[in-house]
C-alpha cells in the first residue's frame, strides 16, 4: 500500500491522492481495531473444533439452549466464546456471569445486535426489542411502559380480559357437555393472542379475518426470525435478494393490514381517556408531537405486543402440560383456587387472585423450566469493559442461557423436576422472583432491556389458569400415550405436539 502511495504521489492528481490516503487510514484503522478485538475474544474459553466460515455453528444442534448448555459445561460454564459463522458470541451460563452482564455492565450490554431481516420487517429495527440504545429506543420504551402496560391500564383492561375468559370457558364448557377432547394449545394460544390483541385494537369491534390474519403473520414472523438463523450469523449473505425479498413480502401484509387498521382509529372519535387503545394513544402521541413518531414507528411497536402473546401462551400450554403429568400438583391447585373463589362464580375474577399463592408458585416454576425464550434476545455491547479478568470489546454479542440458569443444579434442587413447593413460603426459595433479581431465574430478563410486560403477563396467566382450574377437571382422551415434552425452537421455544384434553364440568360451582 505504501508503495502504491508513493506512486500516487508522483503521477496522481492531489485529489486522488487524499482520497487514497483517507482510504489507506481506514483501512489500517480497520485492520487494527479488528485485530485487537479479535487478540480480547481469543483469551476467553472457547471450543477447539472450529471450522472454516461456520466456526462453531456445526456444534449448535436443533434445540441451542440444550447444545449451549453442554458445550458451557466443556468449555467455560461461566462464560465461554463461540464463533457463529462471522458473529462472536459470548454464551453466559451462570447466575454470576449473567449478574454481570445484566447488572454490573448492564448500561455497556444494553444495545441490541443489528439483524437483516429485524431491520425490513420493523421498519429500520424500530421496535422495542430490537432497536439499539438510545434516544429513540429510551422514547418508545417510555410510551409503552407509560402508556400500555401500568398497572392502572391492566386493570382499565381487565373487562376485556374477562370477555376473553369467557370465550374460552364457553368452548371448553360444550366439549365437556358433548364429551369431547379440546385442542387446548390452539384455545390458550388464541386467547393470549387476542389479550393483545384487544389491547392494541380494542375500539374496534371484533372482526374474525383479523385473528387469522394476525396468526398466519406472526407465524410468517416465527419463519424469517426464529431459531439459529443463518442470515445473523452471515450478515453479508443476508442482504442477498433471497431473503430480503421475502422478508419485504411478508413485512408488506404487516403493512396492509396495520394501516388498514391504523386509519380506521384515525376516522373515528375517541372520547374517554379509559377507552383509549393501544393505537390511540400511539395516533395522540403523534399528534401531540411530544415524541417524533412516524407511521413505521408505530406499526412496529404494534407489531411487538402483538407477538408477545405468543410468549404467554406458550408458558400456559407448559403449565397445563406439567399439571398433566403432575395430578397431585394439579389437584393441590384446584383445591387452592376452589378454596379462594366464591361458590357459584361464573368468571373466577382478579380480586379472588390476590391469596392464591399456588398459583402464583405454579407459574414461577413453570417459567423456571420452560421460560419461552431460553436465550432471550441477544445483547450488544457498546464499550469495552472488563469481566471477571477478561477484557470484552465493544461490539460484542452476549447470549445469556436463561433455561440453562433455571436448571443448574449448583442453584436449585432437583433442578429438573416441576415442583411448584419450592416457591411456597416455607422454603428456601421463596423470595426468588422473576423480576430481575435473582440472577438464577431470569425469565423475563434484567436491567434495561428487562421485559416490560411482566405484569400484563402475570394477571393473564393466573387469571385464565385459576378459571380452568375452577371450573373443569381435566383427563388425557382414552389411549393417549401421555404428554410429550418434545420441544421446537423457534423464535420461542414451544412443545411440538399440541395439548388435547377432554373437560368434565367441576361438581362444585
Ligand atoms: C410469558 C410471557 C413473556 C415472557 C417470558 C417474556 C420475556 C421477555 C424477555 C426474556 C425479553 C428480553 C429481555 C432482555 O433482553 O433482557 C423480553 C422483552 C420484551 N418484552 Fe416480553 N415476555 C413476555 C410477554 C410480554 C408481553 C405480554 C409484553 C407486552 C404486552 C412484552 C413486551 C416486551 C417488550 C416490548 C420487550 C422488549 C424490551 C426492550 O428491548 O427494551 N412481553 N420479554
Amino acid at each position: 500500500m505504501a508503495l502504491v502511495l508513493a506512486h500516487l504521489h508522483e503521477h496522481a492528481s492531489p485529489y486522488a491522492l487524499a482520497l487514497a490516503i483517507v482510504l489507506f487510514l481506514m483501512a489500517v484503522h480497520f485492520a487494527m481495531s479488528t485485530s485487537r478485538a479479535e487478540r480480547l475474544l481469543s483469551k476467553l474459553s472457547s471450543p477447539r473444533f472450529k471450522l472454516p466460515i461456520i466456526g462453531h455453528l456445526h456444534l449448535v444442534g436443533p434445540l441451542p439452549h440444550v447444545s449451549l448448555r453442554e458445550l458451557a459445561r466443556k468449555h467455560g460454564p461461566d462464560v465461554m466464546l463461540l464463533r457463529l459463522g462471522a458473529v462472536p458470541a459470548l454464551i453466559v451460563s451462570s447466575p454470576r456471569a449473567a449478574k454481570a452482564i445484566l447488572r454490573t455492565h448492564d448500561h455497556l450490554f444494553a444495545s441490541r445486535p443489528s439483524s437483516a431481516v429485524g431491520e425490513i420487517l420493523f421498519s429500520g429495527s424500530t421496535n422495542v426489542a430490537n432497536a439499539p440504545y438510545g434516544d429513540y429506543w429510551r422514547e418508545i420504551r417510555k410510551i409503552v411502559t407509560t402508556h400500555l402496560l401500568t398497572t392502572n391500564k391492566i386493570r382499565s383492561n381487565l373487562a376485556s380480559r374477562e370477555q376473553e375468559v369467557r370465550l374460552v370457558l364457553t368452548e371448553v364448557r360444550e366439549a365437556a357437555a358433548a364429551g369431547t377432547a379440546v385442542d387446548l394449545s390452539e384455545l390458550l394460544s388464541s386467547f393470549a393472542h387476542h389479550v393483545e390483541i384487544q389491547t392494541v385494537l380494542g375500539r374496534l369491534p371484533r372482526e374474525a379475518g383479523w385473528s387469522k390474519q394476525f396468526h398466519e403473520l406472526l407465524e410468517g414472523n416465527s419463519k424469517l426470525l426464529g431459531g439459529f438463523n443463518w442470515y445473523d450469523y452471515f450478515p453479508s449473505l443476508a442482504r442477498l435478494d433471497m431473503v430480503s425479498a421475502k422478508a419485504a413480502k411478508h413485512k408488506k401484509r404487516w403493512d396492509d393490514l396495520l394501516d388498514d387498521l391504523i386509519d380506521r382509529h384515525a376516522n373515528k372519535p375517541v372520547e374517554e381517556d379509559d377507552d383509549k387503545d393501544f393505537i390511540d394513544v400511539l395516533l395522540s402521541v403523534q399528534v401531540q408531537q411530544e415524541h417524533s413518531l412516524t407511521r413505521d414507528n408505530i406499526k412496529s411497536v404494534l407489531m411487538d405486543i402483538i407477538e408477545a402473546g405468543t410468549a404467554t401462551y406458550i408458558a400456559l400450554d407448559y403449565a397445563m402440560a406439567e399439571l398433566m403429568r403432575k395430578p397431585q400438583v394439579m389437584a393441590k391447585l384446584q383445591a387452592e383456587v376452589r378454596r379462594c373463589t366464591n361458590k357459584g362464580k361464573e368468571v373466577v375474577n382478579q380480586e379472588d387472585l390476590g391469596s392464591m399463592s399456588y398459583l402464583k408458585a405454579v407459574m414461577k416454576e413453570t417459567l423456571r423450566l420452560h421460560p419461552p425464550g431460553p436465550l432471550m434476545v441477544p445483547h450488544f455491547s457498546m464499550a469495552d469493559c472488563d469481566m471477571h479478568g477478561y477484557t470484552i470489546p465493544s461490539g460484542t454479542r452476549a447470549i445469556v442461557n436463561v433455561w440453562a440458569l433455571g436448571r443448574d443444579t449448583s442453584c436449585w434442587e432437583s433442578a429438573e423436576e416441576f415442583m411448584p413447593e419450592r416457591f411456597m413460603e416455607e422454603t428456601m426459595d421463596a423470595a426468588s422472583d422473576f423480576h430481575g433479581n435473582d440472577f438464577r431465574f431470569l425469565p423475563f430478563g434484567s436491567g434495561r432491556r428487562m421485559c416490560p410486560g411482566v405484569k400484563s403477563v402475570t394477571v393473564t396467566f393466573e387469571l385464565i389458569m385459576a378459571n380452568l382450574m375452577y371450573h373443569f377437571n381435566w383427563e388425557l382422551p382414552k389411549g393417549s400415550p401421555g404428554i410429550d415434552m418434545t420441544e421446537v425452537f423457534g423464535l420461542d421455544v414451544h412443545r411440538k405436539d399440541n395439548l388435547l384434553l377432554v373437560p368434565c364440568v367441576a361438581q362444585h360451582t
